[in-house]
């Protein structure tokens, strides 16, 4: 198990760029799933999960070649049977349901794994298949969704107590590109991720309308056929450096990005008093930290709000900023265990009911920590980054699952980090 050593008290400057979006490229790489044809997908990250994923599809028979950020598939032969252990190790794995019971009529994948951040359930992925006529039983870990004489098209809504589902509307809107007829989705997630699926749909000749609002129509047709496609930037990643920026920064680019996918993120970095500079195309931003840091309040909530994978990191940042500062979670209020580590490091933070409340202190000070999740993980590097002494984050993979070469990159802005390989 690698574990990365963070030299604290370095500050950083340079520009890096940011890579394709792990949570777009996951279900484009299931979406592949739904055609015959070859696919080729450009700006696909060099993740953990991007590699189960070619796994997956691997395992269910498609052909599929990797060079560089490029992948070809090829799923003109496949199973309808995921590979079970590859699949329980992923969320997004629960969007191989949608292509293959399209394709297939019939699925059999396992429940899905993922970050530990509170209860998942898939229980709006199932009612919006059920809906397109399937039907489902869990059997041995795995779910069984079947159609013997094929998908219908519905009005499905997919709101569930937290919100809109966005792997959910990832699925049903897959599917329902093969159903007969026409499908409605209602309260669906209108994250930058889903349109950049939608799009994807589009471009093998799907007919999606709407992706990006609350309401999508999709007109089914009979077949679909190969395309090539970029993957946006990962917003999160994004800004994950220039949380960076604004905690250890003396001027950090980040090239290829889309301003208006960082909207949120800006606006809380600068109501905490640090600057954020886009270039006239919105693609390039400088972010500066601000002289006089302030404590603020964020609250996540489905896109456009503020996200909740973005939370941790902000947390990092407000434990050493002046005053109290608030972050609340909607989507998962038991994402904060980020916090048991961060208070490791001389953090003071109360955390219940779904709320952090973050008093900042002067410094923190280096100590061994573990990575619980991918953001937690990504919150311990930015809080070790100007912390007194070398702190040892250990299980590294978790963010090596959506995070590409992360050490490299804090290395090119001149950060003094270490990887040291195990086993
Ligand atoms: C691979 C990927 O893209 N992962 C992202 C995706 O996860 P994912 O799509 O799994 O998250 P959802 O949008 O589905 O979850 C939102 C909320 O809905 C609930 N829910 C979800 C499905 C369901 O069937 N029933 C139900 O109750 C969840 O527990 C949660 O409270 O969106 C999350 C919310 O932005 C992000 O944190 C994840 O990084
Ligand atoms: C929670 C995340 O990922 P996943 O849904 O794949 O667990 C994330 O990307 O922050």
């Amino acid at each position: 198990m690698d574990k990365l050593l963070v030299h604290g008290g370095t500050p950083i400057h340079g520009a890096i760029t940011i890579s394709g979006s792990k949570n777009a490229s996951l279900p484009i790489l299931a979406a592949t799933l739904l055609t015959e044809d070859d696919c080729v997908i450009r700006k696909v990250p060099d993740v953990s999960d991007a590699n189960y994923m070619v796994q997956i599809l691997t395992g269910l028979g498609a052909d599929v070649e990797r060079f560089s950020g490029t992948v070809r598939v090829n799923a003109e032969k496949i199973s309808d049977t995921a590979p079970y252990d590859i699949v329980r190790r992923m969320r997004a794995s629960v969007c191989m349901m949608g292509p293959l019971l399209a394709r297939k009529h019939r699925c059999v994948v396992a429940l899905p794994g993922g970050c530990v951040i509170g209860d998942r359930p898939i229980d709006l992925h199932i009612r919006g298949l059920e809906a397109l006529g399937a039907k489902h039983e869990v059997e041995g870990g795995n779910v069984i969704l079947s159609a013997p004489d094929g998908l219908k098209g519905a009005t499905i809504d997919l709101c569930g107590d937290n919100g809109p589902t966005v792997l959910g509307t990832d699925n049903v809107m897959m599917a329902a590109t093969l159903a007969e007829g026409t499908t409605t989705i209602t309260s669906a997630a209108c994250e930058p991720e889903v349109v950049d699926l939608a799009d994807f749909l589009n471009a093998m000749g799907a007919k999606v309308r709407g992706a990006g609002t609350p309401v999508i129509t999709i007109e089914g047709v009979k077949k679909l056929h190969g395309c090539v496609h970029a993957v946006i930037p990962d917003r999160i990643e994004a800004g994950t450096f220039m949380v960076a920026a604004a905690l250890a920064g003396e001027g950090v680019t980040l090239r290829r990005v889309r301003e208006g996918h960082l909207v949120s993120i800006t606006s809380a970095l600068r109501k905490a008093g640090h600057q954020v500079h886009f270039n006239d195309n919105g693609d390039a931003c400088t972010i500066h930290r601000g002289d006089t840091p302030m404590p603020a309040e964020i609250v996540t909530e489905p896109y456009p709000g503020y996200p909740t994978d973005m939370q941790a990191q902000m947390t990092a940042l407000f434990a050493t900023t002046p005053g109290t500062s608030v972050v609340v979670d909607t989507i998962f209020p038991q994402r904060f265990m980020h916090c048991a580590e961060l208070k490791r490091m001389g953090a003071d933070i109360h955390v219940a009911d779904g709320k952090a409340m973050i008093t900042g202190v002067e410094k923190l000070s280096a100590a061994p920590v573990m990575a619980s999740d991918l953001r937690a993980s990504a919150a311990l590097v930015l809080a070790a980054l100007t912390a007194e002494g070398t702190t040892e984050i250990n299980r590294l993979y978790h963010i090596d699952r959506g995070y590409e070469h992360i050490d490299e990159k804090l290395e090119a802005l001149g950060a003094n980090v270490e990887r040291v390989r195990e086993g």
